[in-house]
This record gives C-alpha cells, sequence and structure tokens, in this order.
C-alpha cells in the first residue's frame, strides 16, 4: 500500500476517538446514549464477574450485598447525588415489605442506596432471561413474576409471604408494576399489599424524587443533578385480611403521591452537585448546604 495513503488512514483512526469526545461533549443526545449504554454494560459486565463469586455460595440473599456493591459505584460515575431522608424509619426489627415508585433503570441506584439487609426485589420473569444478569439476579435471591399470568404470580406471593416469616426476609417491590416516567404515579397492583397482609407485616412505603432535572429518555438528556429518597413512616397490617386489601393500597398510594407532589416542586437548585467521573454534566445552580440529608441505613 502507498505509504502516504496509510499515514492518512492512520491519521484517520487517531481522529476518530476525538471526534467522538467532543461529540461527547458537545452534543446531549450522544451523550445520552452513551451513558444509557455503559450503564447496561457496567450491569452486565458486573453480573458476569461476580456471578461465580455469588455462585459459590448458592443461591442466597447474602448475594444482594454483592448486587449492591456492584450498583453502588454507579451514582459516582454519573454525578448523582443521593440523598435519603427519613432512612431511620427503615429500621425494624422484623421484616417488612417496601413499596417504591417505579420511574426507570435507574431506580435500581436509589434501590441500592437504601435497601437494607436481608431484602430482596420482586422482578419480572423477563430479567431472567438476561444471561449473567438474570443468573446474578437469581443467585441474589430475587423473587421472579410472570406478570402474564396472574395465578402463579399469586403462588409465588403466597409462598413468598411465608418465607418472609421464616427467614426474616423483607422484599422491595415497585407497586405500579412497571417503568413510568409520568409525572404522577400509575394504579398500583395489589401483590404487595396481599403479601404484606398475608405475612402480617408492615408496609414501609419509600418515594424517589422525579428524574427529569437530569435525566429525560424523551429529551434525550442525562446530565448530573440530586436525587432525593425519602422513607415514609411504615403501615402496619396487623389483623387486617385480604378484604382490607383494596383500602390499604389507596391509602399507601395516596401517602406516596402526596409525598412524590411534594419531592416534585422542590427544585434541587439549591444543593450542591457531585462532578461525575464520565466527563462533563451541565451543572445548575450553585454549590451550597446539605440540606437535611440522613445518609443511608446501617
Ligand atoms: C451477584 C451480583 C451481581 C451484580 C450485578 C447487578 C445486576 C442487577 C440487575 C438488576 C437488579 C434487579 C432489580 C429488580 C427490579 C425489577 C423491577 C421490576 O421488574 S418491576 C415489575 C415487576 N413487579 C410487579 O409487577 C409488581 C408486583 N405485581 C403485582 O403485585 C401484581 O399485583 C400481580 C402480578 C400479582 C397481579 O397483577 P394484575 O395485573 O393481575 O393486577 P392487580 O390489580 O394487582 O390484581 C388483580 C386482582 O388479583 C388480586 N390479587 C393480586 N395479588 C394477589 C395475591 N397475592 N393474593 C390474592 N389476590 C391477589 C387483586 O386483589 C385483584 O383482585 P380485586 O380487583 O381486588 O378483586
Ligand atoms: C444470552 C445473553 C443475552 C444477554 C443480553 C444482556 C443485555 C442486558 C442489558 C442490560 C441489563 C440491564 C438490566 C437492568 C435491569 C433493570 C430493572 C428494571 O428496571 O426493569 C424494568 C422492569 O422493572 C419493568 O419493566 P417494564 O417497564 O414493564 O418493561
Amino acid at each position: 500500500m502507498d505509504p502516504l495513503l496509510l499515514l492518512l488512514l492512520l491519521h484517520g483512526l487517531l481522529l476518530l476517538p476525538l471526534a467522538a469526545l467532543l461529540l461527547y461533549r458537545h452534543s446531549p443526545p450522544f451523550q445520552f446514549l452513551c451513558k444509557v449504554a455503559f450503564f447496561n454494560c457496567w450491569i452486565v459486565a458486573l453480573a458476569t464477574l461476580l456471578s461465580p463469586v455469588a455462585a459459590l455460595r448458592g443461591r442466597s440473599v447474602e448475594n444482594m450485598r454483592l448486587l449492591r456493591a456492584a450498583l453502588l459505584p454507579l451514582k459516582h460515575l454519573y454525578g448523582i447525588r443521593m440523598r435519603v431522608r427519613d432512612s431511620e424509619l427503615l429500621r425494624l426489627p422484623g421484616p417488612f415489605v417496601i413499596v417504591c415508585n417505579h420511574q426507570a433503570s435507574l431506580d435500581l441506584m436509589g434501590m441500592v442506596e437504601v435497601i437494607p439487609e436481608r431484602c430482596v426485589p420482586i422482578a419480572k420473569r423477563e430479567l431472567l432471561y438476561l444471561g449473567t444478569v438474570g443468573w446474578a439476579c437469581w443467585l441474589s435471591g430475587i423473587i421472579f413474576i410472570d406478570r402474564c399470568r396472574r395465578d402463579a404470580a399469586i403462588e409465588v406471593i403466597a409462598r413468598t409471604a411465608s418465607a418472609m416469616r421464616q427467614e426474616n426476609l423483607s422484599v422491595w417491590v415497585f407497586p405500579e408494576g412497571t417503568r413510568n416516567p409520568g409525572k404522577s404515579m400509575l394504579p398500583f397492583k395489589r401483590g404487595a399489599f396481599h403479601l404484606a397482609v398475608q405475612a402480617q407485616v408492615p408496609i414501609v412505603p419509600i418515594v424517589i424524587s422525579p428524574y427529569w432535572d437530569f435525566f429525560s429518555p424523551e429529551e434525550k438528556r442525562f446530565t448530573s443533578g440530586t436525587c432525593t429518597i425519602r422513607v415514609l413512616p411504615r403501615v402496619e397490617t396487623l389483623g387486617l385480611s385480604p378484604k382490607d386489601v383494596p383500602k390499604l393500597t389507596e391509602s399507601v398510594r395516596q401517602a406516596m403521591a402526596e409525598a412524590l407532589a411534594e419531592m416534585s416542586m422542590s427544585d434541587h437548585r439549591d444543593q450542591d452537585m457531585e462532578q461525575p467521573l464520565l466527563g462533563p454534566g451541565e451543572d445548575r445552580g450553585s454549590p451550597q448546604g446539605q440540606g437535611d440529608t440522613a445518609r443511608s441505613r446501617k
């Protein structure tokens, strides 16, 4: 080959990463794409690396610690500051059911920030088929339900209720049943509330503030920002029966909707941002006080 042509080609190859870098810095949609892809790659990579370790222990809720450790660094990479309010409300003597709003996969970051010891999420069955990610989830004791087969899902919930008491296991449920980027929460599915009533354990609602300051799939925007997680007072279910479930569901949803509305109004202009390790993020506002942050559990 002509040496001159080769030289030109080499220069071209060197320019490619530079062009990508420039595009990343100046095109929010490209940055969004890269950040979402990196999020998924991170999960696949960590699941692949850590599931053999988890497999040594066998399927156990103890592996949730590994899952937490794998996902906790994400907030630093993305420059998302997590403020947890009233985390002491999660310190209960026995098991309980956590219900939380579900906006996007990003909720995993908030989940690992507050999820207590011996607590597993309920997830859709489809996650099981995501290769090593499914394997990692299964090894961590995550409970899978088939949302299209109500009878089977109800049976899984009944088995989970007895496991909760026998094994001192708490459960994390997204009662909206699907991701919901909208401004208000979807109507709640009743499974989580049947679960709590069957196991006769309290319900602890958790509300994650809206992401629209820093994350919007519609606008292809993903910058750094602050996310507030608020733990609400527990709701007892002792003595309640299945006939009380609809009212229970509604009252918990009401409390969460009110908290969400309140959190949507207070914007995050006055909180300082963390500098993302993954490059620039549109920081809004100036660095100031910590607010009423109560750093997470334990
Ligand atoms: C080792 C280290 C590795 C590191 C690597 C890291 C990897 C990490 C990666 C990843 C981490 C994973 C993170 C997990 C996150 C996943 C998130 C999701 O997947 S969210 C989707 C799934 N969640 C749900 O769907 C909610 C639960 N769903 C329910 O509870 C529903 O209620 C369900 C499925 C049970 C039924 O749904 P229906 O669509 O039929 O609707 P309904 O309105 O709730 O129920 C209809 C009737 O059935 C009764 N019913 C419901 N549940 C009942 C029950 N348990 N017992 C009796 N009746 C029940 C109800 O009372 C209702 O009847 P009446 O209208 O009241 O007469
Ligand atoms: C044979 C190997 C194939 C391997 C392919 C691996 C590709 C995996 C890519 C990314 C893994 C990321 C998993 C993130 C888990 C996010 C949990 C989540 O938020 O699930 C959504 C679910 O709550 C509601 O689902 P829908 O809104 O109803 O939908």
